[in-house]
């Protein structure tokens, strides 16, 4: 089956030879509306984007066959996460590639703000000779204020520090011990504002980070102050940035983002002391090949072999696991769909028991299968990606055990549900590289997946098997396989009876008006 990309943001070229060296097709379509990218792409099992290409719920209601969303650069606000999560498609993006480029950009903004470089050089070049308007700043010993000391604040933290400037930062997850490996003071938002020289940001916009510039955290910055944002627009008040640029409070500010782009007219621009470039963080040639080939490899990793990388939304994979998780990712998926199917009625905890050599493996991505099977049973388009966040969105409480030793098998997986305060359990091992339920309840037992099995649970009383066969025989239903289980002798049992049809309603009824039968169903695998 073919496999298809759609490429719909300007991603350096190498990425599409990328996707067909590997056997995808590709398409290029830079610039489409979103109504116009909601048209094609049900046509698409990937989508690569940069910040323009934006796929909102819209979209992705319309990608009917899309799998991921590859983000070639770090901000995914571009992208509606929750809507991916819920329709299945996983959201992955390039952590790191661009990070040196943008943490540069930055210090190119800091100088450029310092010493006015854009302004001097267009009245230069424009005839003037304004040498004395433009006294700057020097840097050396002057205190930087990050705001925001991840990847790409403790870049532009090193680069500070070797122009000898002090470096105080205010990030609620940085620790006091990366924070003296980085030689970098952690102070609180209020302290770096009284303190900074010059302040840079590199939070990502949350709701915690929006604005955080605001006009009364501007206003409590020491006067002279330099500003800039190389992260993402709306972290800074720009009506706020102009007031005080205009009555000289803030000295300089350099904005790459802004609140609505792109910002093809703005009150800032024209603004003595203002700089602005258009959201030229990441481009170098350097960084835009390093995010255009890993966001190729990692949705192609993805679509062709199951390895995740760098996903928003979902547990990684690596390629070397990817392999040897998929036939417990199908065991555990299998076992949940039995599991959902018999508890139709609702249940409000789910229990997941590892045991065994399957402990060792990555147990994230097989729990996440285990629930897309369970839920599948109550909906219909429910998948690893989507099936964590159903389930706590539905308040159902999960539990993952491991026990290291497996009694009887190498590795087992055993799903409880609970329905009105009891337990349904079913386990399941990989025998001879099939999967195969192992146990319902505590019966043991040894059956194959098949596309139908009809499950009874009867007590064990003679007359049962013979009973059962009359009803199906008479209904011309073929029995593939028959396995059985019980507690005791005359106690709680169970049958599996693998069937090759469905079975129809008038059929069911005369399975479940046999004396031993205490609960019929056809399973579907
Ligand atoms: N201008 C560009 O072209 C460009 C290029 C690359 C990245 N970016 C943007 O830069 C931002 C940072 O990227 P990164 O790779 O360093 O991300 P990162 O996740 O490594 O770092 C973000 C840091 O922000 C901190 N943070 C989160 N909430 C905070 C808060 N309320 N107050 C203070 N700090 C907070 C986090 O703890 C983290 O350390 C992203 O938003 C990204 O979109 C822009
Ligand atoms: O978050 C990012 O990676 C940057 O904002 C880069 O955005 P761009 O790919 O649109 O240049």
């Amino acid at each position: 089956m073919t496999i298809k990309v759609l490429i719909g943001d300007s991603l350096a070229p190498g990425a599409i030879d990328i996707f067909k060296a590997r056997g995808i097709e590709v398409d290029v379509k830079v610039g489409l509306s979103q109504p116009e990218l909601a048209e094609i792409i049900g046509e698409y099992d990937g989508l690569a984007v940069r910040s323009a290409c934006k796929p909102n719920a819209d979209v992705i209601a319309a990608a009917t066959k899309l799998k991921v969303i590859g983000r070639a650069g770090i901000g995914v606000d571009n992208v509606d996460i929750p809507a991916a999560t819920k329709k299945g498609v996983v959201v992955m993006n390039t952590p790191f590639g661009n990070a040196v480029t943008t943490a540069e950009h930055a210090i190119a903004m800091l100088f450029a703000a310092a010493r006015q470089i854009p302004a001097a050089s267009a009245r230069t070049q424009n005839g003037e000779w304004p040498k004395k308007d433009y006294v700057g700043t020097e840097l050396f010993s002057k205190t930087l204020g990050l705001i925001g000391a991840g990847n790409i604040g403790s870049l532009v933290a090193e680069r500070a520090r070797g122009i000898k400037m002090k470096v105080i930062a205010f990030d609620p997850f940085l620790t006091e011990e990366r924070a003296v490996e980085l030689g970098i003071e952690k102070v609180e938002l209020d302290a770096l504002l009284a303190r900074a020289d010059a302040i840079t940001l590199h939070t990502p916009l949350t709701d915690q980070t929006r604005n955080i510039l605001s006009r009364e955290n501007l206003e409590k910055t020491k006067k002279g102050v330099i500003i800039v944002n190389c992260a993402r627009g709306g972290l800074v008040d720009e009506e706020a940035l102009k007031d005080l640029l205009d009555n000289g409070h803030v000295s300089a500010a350099a904005l790459d983002v802004f609140e609505t782009e792109p910002a093809k007219e703005h009150p800032l621009f024209g603004t003595p002391g203002f700089i602005a470039t258009p959201h030229l963080g990441a481009s170098t040639v350097e960084a835009q090949d390093n995010v255009a080939f890993q966001v190729a490899e990692q949705m192609a990793d993805y679509l062709l072999t199951g390895a995740v990388t760098n996903a928003l939304n979902m547990p990684s994979i690596s390629a070397e696991e990817a392999p040897r998780l998929k036939p417990f990712a199908e065991l555990a998926e299998k076992l949940g769909e039995f599991a959902g199917q018999v508890s139709t009625e609702g249940f409000d905890a789910v229990e997941i028991d590892y045991e065994g050599d399957v402990c060792e493996l990555n147990r994230k991505p097989l729990t996440s299968a285990a629930l897309a099977g369970i839920l599948r049973a109550s909906m219909k388009d429910v998948n690893m990606v989507s099936a964590p966040s159903i389930l706590k969105d539905r308040g159902i409480d999960l539990k993952e055990t491991t026990v290291e030793e497996s009694a009887t098998y190498e590795s087992l997986i055993r799903i409880k549900v609970r329905v009105d305060g009891k337990w349904r359990t079913v386990s399941g091992s990989i025998v001879n590289g099939q999967a195969r339920i192992v146990a319902v309840k505590e019966m043991t037992l040894d059956a194959k997946f098949r596309p139908f099995i009809l499950f009874i649970n009867n007590t064990d009383k003679p007359g049962f098997i013979g009973g059962l066969g009359s009803v199906l025989g008479d209904a011309g239903i073929n029995i593939a396989t028959f396995n059985l289980g019980r507690e005791e002798e005359g106690g709680d049992a169970i049958a599996m009876i693998g069937i090759d049809q469905d079975i129809p309603k008038e059929t069911m009824d005369k399975i479940n008006a046999l004396s031993q039968v205490r609960y019929a169903k056809v399973l579907r695998f």
